[in-house]
């Protein structure tokens, strides 16, 4: 299916992170176990970033970025795809905060604000967060007039905390997933 050509698609931006293990080869998996999915397309992906944990301090650095989906599924269906994808790569739930092979969070849907004890929307705490704001900056249109997205980014960035603990990683973005790439 190209979701591209399904005028009930909506878009919407997720945050990825890993500390444990294969980091950038668990990122790219989680992007390819999105794109495979039939209601579901990746359609731009922010630069990857090493990041120094927050929150809880004593665990390896993250890489983090960013990704712009397209998707006929609604969040709560998204949701449920991002956490099995987070099972299947590994992730094991026990410290809050603290190292996981591949986190999956679910920043903003188009049009959709939630607050239900599974699902809030936009994201709590990614105003707070530079590991998540500096990816997403790379993707959100400039004059995404429709929402502001960006400026709100660019102004929650100014007053941020953490942005030194961040470096490029890699500018590297996903290739689209080995069965898209035509290689
Ligand atoms: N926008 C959202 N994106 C992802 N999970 C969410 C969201 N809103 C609520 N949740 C709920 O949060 C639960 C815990 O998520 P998770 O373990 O990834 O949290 P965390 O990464 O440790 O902390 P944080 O949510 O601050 O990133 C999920 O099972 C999910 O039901
Ligand atoms: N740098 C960085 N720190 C974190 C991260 C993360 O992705 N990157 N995720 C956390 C749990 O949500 C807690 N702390």
């Amino acid at each position: 299916m190209n979701i591209h050509s399904t005028s009930e698609a909506s878009e919407a931006y997720i945050a990825l992170g890993a500390n444990l293990g294969d980091r950038e080869g668990t990122l790219k998996e989680a992007l390819n176990r999105l794109n495979q999915h039939e209601g579901i397309e990746v359609v731009r992906c922010s630069r990857i970033y090493e990041t120094e944990p927050v929150g809880y301090l004593d665990q390896p650095q993250f890489l983090n970025m960013a990704a712009a989906l397209r998707t006929t599924l609604a969040p709560e269906d998204l949701l449920h795809v991002m956490l099995a994808i987070e099972t299947q790569l590994g992730r094991v739930r026990d410290i809050r905060y603290g190292p996981r092979t591949v986190d999956l969070d679910l920043l903003w849907v188009e049009g959709r604000s939630l607050d239900t004890p599974e699902l809030t929307l936009p994201h709590p705490r990614m105003m707070e967060r530079a590991f998540v704001l500096i990816p997403l900056s790379d993707i959100v249109p400039q004059n995404d007039a429709s929402f502001g997205l960006y400026g709100m980014i660019a102004v929650a960035l100014q007053d941020l905390d953490g942005k030194e603990g961040m470096r490029l990683w890699t500018s590297n973005e996903w290739d689209g997933g080995s069965e898209h790439s035509g290689s």
